[in-house]
């Protein structure tokens, strides 16, 4: 697929924005672009899709992919979570936070362990966030090990996988659920972002961009979906 398909020749080339095609911040992602005035078919019926008007184009793809996916200069901005950005070891500039898909990474522990996680060297810690875990973990000086999941993590300390986990927290509910308890400074305090490459952020077509959305964010106490 070419990066012009869909616009008239000679015409602005197309800026090519990357969204999650679905979980927790596709919905306002998807609302936020309509909002803001672009034109894209909805992810259940492809997965890229062309508005001209704006000589635009929206890939969906899956959160945790996005921040590669722009590193790699194969799209220009995208929508995803500041957790999943760094994460992602890829440095990149956020444009703009957008106030949607808040949480925060902590380590949670069953009863009876340590709640300093500066002691837990030789334990074993599972995550859907390997990167943000062991660059958190090399922070504090300690020398645990990190257990990759792709989910489903708090089973992991019932299962007998790991003796604490790193993982998103909302509501806290799940947690609860599975008998862990939330400790030490969170890893990071997230929320969806406009983020670019840190050469093309100051860009003008990515800084109308940014305003474009920014003008139809919600204000207040409104909010978009959960
Ligand atoms: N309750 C929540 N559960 C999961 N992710 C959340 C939640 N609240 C906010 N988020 C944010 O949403 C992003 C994760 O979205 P992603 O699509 O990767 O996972 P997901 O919503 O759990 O879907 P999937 O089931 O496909 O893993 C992260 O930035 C995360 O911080
Ligand atoms: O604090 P809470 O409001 O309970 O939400 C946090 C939970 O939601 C997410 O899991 P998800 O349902 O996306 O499943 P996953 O663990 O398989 O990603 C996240 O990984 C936590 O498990």
């Amino acid at each position: 697929m070419s990066r012009t398909a869909g616009v008239t020749p000679g015409t602005t080339p197309l800026l090519r924005i990357a969204v999650p095609n679905k979980g927790t911040l596709a919905a306002n992602s998807a609302r936020l672009l309509a909002a803001a005035g672009f034109s894209f078919a909805p992810a259940r019926e492809r997965l890229f899709s062309a508005d001209p008007i704006r000589s635009a184009e929206i890939l969906y793809l899956r959160a945790r992919d996005i921040p590669a996916m722009i590193a790699g200069g194969y799209v220009d901005a995208g929508i995803t979570g500041r957790d999943l950005v760094a994460d992602s070891g890829h440095e990149l500039r956020e444009l703009l936070p957008l106030g949607f898909g808040r949480s925060v990474v902590r380590f949670a522990v069953p009863p009876g362990t340590d709640e300093d996680p500066r002691t837990w060297h030789g334990k074993r810690i599972a995550t859907a966030l390997t990167t943000l875990t062991r660059r958190h973990l090399a922070k504090l000086g300690v020398r645990a090990r990190v257990v990759p999941m792709s989910g489903a993590v708090e089973v992991a300390v019932h299962a007998g996988i790991a003796d604490a986990v790193a993982d998103v927290v909302d509501s806290g509910r799940t947690l609860a659920a599975h008998g862990l308890r939330a400790v030490g400074a969170p890893l990071i305090v997230s929320e969806s972002v406009l983020v670019a490459v840190p050469h093309r952020a100051g860009s003008v077509r990515l800084r109308n961009l940014a305003d474009r959305l920014a003008e139809r964010l919600p204000v207040g106490d409104t909010v978009f979906v959960r």
